[in-house]
């Protein structure tokens, strides 16, 4: 039986804040216990962890990853392998990355080839969400056994005609399935029909560069399918959770139907919360960099975002991980912003953005654990076992120096991917030893973890309901 004892730390979960040892036995919490108590003095270990004047909190649990997604002919170029060593680097020991299914296929045969990319591959643990790209008679009814086999939480699409797009019979009849099964909805809220009408209108006029992409993707299209979603949801009966809110408006719409005690959920992005249409703007093609959709919004909006972490009409930071390099696959929507592939690398960078978070006043400490850790892992079934700090959870556990200062940069981050959307951002802050499951995966910030260790993560349905 393998123990270790960390030492001296703060422990921070989403419940509580107190200084404690805490003992891992065989890759799970043991025992937490007060410092200078007799029973923690007494506690033998292969390997102790000094943790005095660091933080020992949970591992990161990112709900919203997309390792290798194929995207506007190109792949999200963080294999599992990669994208997950960078999320041990930056404090995060689940992902739950989505499958998806392409058009004419069934789920399982998405869910199958997802598992043969990530299998023997991955740092840290992993589940998956399933992306439907095709609503039929017999994939709503493989979403039953797609519940049954862990795969609890089904994204739809109300953009991307062509591609991902479900139309709104397609989605309340998903929407019914989960309703039954506990599948939750997971809506990607953005009216795609009409912003190709303006994306075909930017084009002819010749409004080409980046900036546009947040032009034609307005926050009335935003807000406007929110709001559909939500009623649609309301008809099925079912809960919702509405993936990379960003604007006002869109958590507007949230808050009301929160207000009615409708079960209704958000997430936002880093992304959201730190850059803006200002970073879009940036010249010489340099905005493509900050391309995702959602997208970046005028700045007013943080505070809105904001707001909605600290009251909890938003419940979760997850990344929406999706690394494009810029030389030769950004750089494919030169002179057409809409063949920019969509998204933004950050899995190493979430638990640390939102520590510089703390420290700016925006949310407290175990906000942030709620919102990076225990909520995530409540809300696609994965608590007890990750997301806190508790007798029988694996241990999953970042040392964090509270104190460290740090620059962000692609220099130096882990992510594969050639820029960083945070480049010569300061944090105050930073991972200094992570374990997952016991293991210690960084040392010391040192990379001591294998592809392969992370396993695969059957949940349980949203316990964020019960
Ligand atoms: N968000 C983004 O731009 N890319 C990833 C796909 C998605 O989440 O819609
Ligand atoms: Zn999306
Ligand atoms: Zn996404």
């Amino acid at each position: 039986m393998s123990r270790t004892v960390i030492r001296g730390g703060l422990v921070i979960t989403a419940a509580e804040e107190t200084r404690a040892d805490v003992l891992v036995e065989d890759g799970r919490v043991a025992a937490l216990a007060a410092p200078d108590s007799a029973y923690a003095q007494g506690w033998t270990a292969d390997r102790t962890i000094d943790a005095t004047d660091k933080y020992v909190i949970p591992g990161g649990v990112d709900a919203h990853t997309h390792m290798e997604l194929p995207f506007g002919g190109t792949h999200a170029s963080d294999t599992f392998e990669t994208g997950t060593r960078a999320a041990a680097w930056g404090g995060t020991t689940t992902i739950v990355d989505f499958a998806v299914q392409s058009v004419g296929h069934s789920l399982r045969e998405g869910l199958d080839t997802w598992h043969e990319k990530a299998d023997g591959k991955c740092a840290v643990d992993y589940g998956f969400h399933m992306i439907m790209s095709d609503v039929t008679t017999s994939s709503l009814k493989e979403m039953d056994t797609l519940v049954g086999l862990g795969v609890s939480s089904f994204k739809l699409f109300m953009a991307y005609p062509g591609v991902f797009y479900s139309d709104d019979g397609q989605i309340l009849r998903a929407m019914q399935r989960g309703a039954a099964n506990g599948g939750l909805i997971m809506m990607h809220a953005e009216n795609g029909i009409a912003i190709d009408v303006l994306v075909e209108q930017a084009l002819a006029e010749g409004r080409t560069d980046p900036r546009y992409h947040g032009e034609v993707r307005k926050v009335l299209l935003e807000a406007e399918a929110t709001h559909r979603a939500i009623q649609l949801s309301r008809v099925a009966g079912a809960p919702l959770y509405v993936v990379h809110v960003s604007a006002e408006e869109a958590v507007a719409e949230l808050a009301q139907a929160r207000d009615k005690g409708l079960p209704v959920f958000g997430e936002t992005c880093p992304q959201y919360l730190f850059l803006s249409t200002d970073n879009l703007a940036e010249p010489d093609f340099e905005g493509a960099k900050y391309v995702c959709s959602t997208p970046l919004r005028p700045r007013e909006h943080q505070a809105a975002l904001w707001r909605g972490l600290r009251t909890g009409d938003l419940q979760v930071v997850s990344t929406d991980h999706c690394p494009f390099c810029f030389t030769g696959q950004k750089e494919l929507g030169r002179g057409d912003f809409s063949r920019i592939p969509n998204g933004l690398p950050g899995v190493e960078n979430r638990m640390d953005l939102l520590h510089q978070a703390v420290v700016e006043g925006h949310i407290s400490r175990r906000r942030w654990i709620e919102i990076a850790c225990a909520t995530p892992a409540r809300m696609f079934g994965l608590y007890p076992k990750k997301g806190t700090i508790a007798p029988g959870a694996d241990a999953d556990l970042v040392v964090y120096d509270p104190r460290a200062q740090q620059t962000l940069s692609a220099e130096t981050h882990h992510m594969n991917v050639d820029y960083s959307a945070y480049e010569g951002k300061r944090i105050t802050g930073q991972v200094e030893t992570v374990l997952s499951r016991g293991e210690t995966v960084i040392d010391r910030r040192r990379f001591t973890g294998r592809a392969g260790h992370g396993r695969y993560l059957p949940r349980d349905t949203c316990q964020y309901l019960d």
